[in-house]
């Protein structure tokens, strides 16, 4: 599905020209998580309405102060909250339309309906159903999002590792031509690792946080000892963490021969080295579905474009606690058909 989806998307691209890279990998994420996530009634009948305020909600509802005062009357805030009680609505008719007909989809829609509270095992109200569909699509659209024009910013702008990419995918093709499956994509280690390096260095989560339910005490490197107390809340920061240089050979550069084989960096710096995506018990549970969607569309790029960064190497949205890079990433690109080596 994603890569009829990813095919169907970029035919609209002419013989060549020059797009902003952010705006069209946000617009086939989004499309990607309406397949997924949100279900036909979404997909065939109101998808540019929902994008737009999905869009709203992102933009007005990322910024650093939203998450120490989230309910501060501001007016990102005014238009953040307009747009989540729009989204509400919408999708409480799509739940509630669906429970009368009885129609069954075969998406994650349906099974947050069809789902069973674990303690009492009543069935979700549509109100903690719409909740849950929004946060999942909070949490994974715009992350992605990111991590994908990071993904490609950094590939576009390093010519070594492109060109390693490029002739991974080659190979691939040699073997199984042009089709892309679950077992391809794990072959694509390359890629696999370009992505994870432009993770590491632009992440698109900026901290992790904690509720403490027990005093603990936490010995640092250096020696020293503090006591953290019940009650208190503990944040800890990725960016800081994916940048230690007694963990990370030379942190700042871009780098993804660091994760391979001999190396594994991540690995040897212990359980909590790469943190991009959280850990323990509420680490990220899209992790493997993003690496998946964006080595999908990577791959289908590399395969049928050249292309070139034509704007500077983008800065981070510092402001936004899902930074991505800021501002626009224009690339040039030209059609192509890669051909096995
Ligand atoms: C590159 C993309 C993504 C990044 C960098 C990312 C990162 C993160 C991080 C840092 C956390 C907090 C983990 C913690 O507190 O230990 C998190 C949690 C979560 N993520 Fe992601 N995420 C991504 C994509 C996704 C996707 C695609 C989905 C769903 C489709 C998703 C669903 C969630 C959920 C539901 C949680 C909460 C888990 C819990 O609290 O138990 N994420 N993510």
């Amino acid at each position: 599905i994603w890569f009829m989806k990813y095919r169907d998307y970029f035919s609209k691209w002419e013989q060549e020209g020059i797009i902003d890279l952010k705006h069209e990998l946000a617009e086939v994420l989004m499309l990607i998580a309406s397949r997924c996530l949100l279900g036909k009634e979404v997909r065939e009948k109101m998808f540019e309405e929902v994008s737009v305020l999905i869009n709203d909600l992102c933009k007005n509802g990322m910024h650093f102060i939203s998450l120490f005062f989230p309910y501060i009357p501001i007016p990102a805030h005014r238009q953040r909250d307009k747009a989540r009680a729009k989204l509400g609505h919408i999708f409480h008719e799509i739940v509630r339309s669906r429970k009368i007909s009885g129609q069954v989809e075969d998406d994650v829609l349906q099974k947050l309906i069809d789902s069973k509270c674990m303690e009492d095992g009543r069935s979700m109200t549509e109100s903690e159903i719409t909740g849950l569909l929004i946060s999942l699509l909070f949490a994974g659209q715009h992350a992605s999002s990111s991590a994908a024009s990071w993904a490609g910013a950094c590939l576009i702008s390093h010519e070594k590792y492109l060109a390693a990419a490029v002739e991974e995918q080659q190979k691939i093709i040699g073997k199984h031509g042009q089709h892309v499956d679950y077992s391809i994509l794990l072959e694509m280690g390359t890629l696999h690792s370009c992505i994870k390096e432009a993770i590491r260095m632009h992440s698109p989560s900026a901290m992790v946080m904690r509720h403490v339910k027990k005093n603990f005490t936490v010995q640092t490197r250096e020696g020293y000892s503090y006591e953290i107390p019940e009650g208190h809340t503990v944040a800890t920061s990725i960016v800081v963490g994916n940048q230690l240089p007694h963990i990370y050979k030379d942190p700042h550069v871009y780098d993804p021969y660091r994760f391979g084989p001999g190396r594994e960096e991540d690995k040897a710096g212990g359980k909590f080295a790469f943190t991009s995506f959280g850990g323990g018990r509420h680490a990220c549970f899209g992790e493997e579905y993003s690496y998946m969607q964006i080595k999908v569309i990577w791959s289908f790029l590399l395969r049928n474009f050249e292309l070139k960064m034509i704007s500077p190497f983008p800065e981070e949205e510092i402001d936004k606690f899902i930074p991505g890079p800021k501002g626009r990433v224009m690339v040039s690109y030209k059609r192509r058909l890669l051909v096995s080596t």
